[in-house]
């Protein structure tokens, strides 16, 4: 399915066929999708869309980030074939308005600026964090967003170095309303979800992205220290028991703050992954050997901020060092 044109020369958007736009969100409206983006999660799901006949529009984040084919190629899945479609590119800089749904997958130490940069341009419809971390949405709300939604991700994807977009997805995403009118939810979910990429509608999201921050902070600290994949936990009893401490710790905190989150649902997630994932780098390994910025500051360090913020302050004393160790681990390699 063709859904759209690539014009490298792109100065603001090039006309679109609405012939096979989909009916999407409570009101009928036919919604154009725009992936701000285009990196691991982003070409997946814009993917997934294009080849359901959705429309959908790849937004790249950096002006200066690396050219990509206008056809995007992505393995859903093992040893599957990969899908190639072509998707419509634009350049996010040069946008005055996004008319639509807007899907920020960007790394989160990109909110910001991205943040300040949308609030700048006319945005239709309601964005939609795909983001790991806590108190991602923050930059968003503080810009004055007021229909948000989030959505936590539960697959691994990897760019390989030709191009093609290796992706797996471990079990359908949650998506939840963080600001604005719940009754948008359901239009969302039908938006976003194809049989490549599901995503479900979720009615406490906030207790699902706590749950997963907790995941993260277990899997991007020790696998990029250890330099391990993702299959580490479901191998090594040790580093499983590692994992515990943070989850541990982490829970602790968590039910502290009112949240109903299980140290035992958390392992039974991050052994989960781990099977699903064997093999795959994850993402703060391949941001370090980058020599790119790490999340880490939205996941281990986000947590041991508002454990020290507490009342009585939270000490989480594993999540925390590990944490550390990768900050000082990327600083080694950042350019
Ligand atoms: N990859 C995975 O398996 C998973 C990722 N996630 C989460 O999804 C989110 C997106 O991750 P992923 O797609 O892997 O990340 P990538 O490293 O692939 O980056 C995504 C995009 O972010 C944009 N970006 C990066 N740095 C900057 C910057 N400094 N300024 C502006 N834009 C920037 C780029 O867009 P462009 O190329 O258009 O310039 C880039 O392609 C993250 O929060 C991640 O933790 C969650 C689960 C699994
Ligand atoms: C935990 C994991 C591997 C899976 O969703 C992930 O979030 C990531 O790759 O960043």
């Amino acid at each position: 399915m063709i859904a759209g044109i690539w014009n490298p020369d792109w100065p603001g958007r090039a006309p679109v066929s609405h012939d096979h736009m989909m009916d999407t969100g409570s009101n009928g409206a036919r919604e154009r999708i725009f992936i701000v983006g285009a990196g691991a999660v982003g070409l997946p799901l814009a993917a997934a869309l294009a080849a359901a006949g959705r429309e959908v529009v790849l937004v790249r984040a950096r002006p200066d980030g690396p050219r990509i084919d206008s056809n995007i190629s992505v393995r859903f899945g093992g040893n599957a074939d990969p899908v190639s479609v072509r998707v419509e590119q634009v350049s996010f800089h040069e946008l005055r308005e996004l008319d639509g749904t807007v899907v920020l997958a960007i790394k989160s130490h990109a909110n910001e600026e991205v943040a300040a940069a949308l609030a700048s341009k006319k945005v239709r419809g309601e964005l939609v964090v795909m983001q790991n971390g806590l108190g991602v949405e923050q930059p968003f709300l503080s810009c004055g967003f007021e229909a948000m939604l989030r959505s936590v991700l539960y697959m691994t994807s990897q760019v390989r170095s030709d191009g093609v977009v290796e992706f797996r997805q471990i079990a359908s995403c949650p998506i939840g309303t963080v600001a604005g009118e719940p009754s948008r939810l359901a239009g969302c979910v039908a938006a976003l979800t194809t049989p490549l990429f599901a995503f479900h509608g979720h009615d406490d999201i906030e207790t699902e992205a706590w749950r997963k921050t907790i995941v993260n902070a277990a899997f991007n600290s020790i696998c990029p220290l250890l330099e391990a994949d993702n299959g580490l936990f479901a191998r090594d009893a040790e580093a499983a028991a590692v994992a515990r401490r943070i989850a541990g710790e982490c829970v602790a905190l968590a039910r502290d703050r009112g949240l109903s989150i299980r140290e035992e649902d958390v392992m039974s997630r991050i052994m989960e992954i781990s099977r699903g994932s064997d093999g795959v780098m994850i993402s703060t390994l391949q941001d370090i050997l980058a020599g790119r910025e790490t999340e880490v500051t939205s996941l281990n360090l986000a947590i041991a901020r508002i454990g020290a913020e507490s009342v009585p302050p939270h000490v989480l004393p594993v999540t925390e060092a590990l944490g550390q160790l990768v900050l000082a681990k990327s600083r080694l390699t950042r350019r």
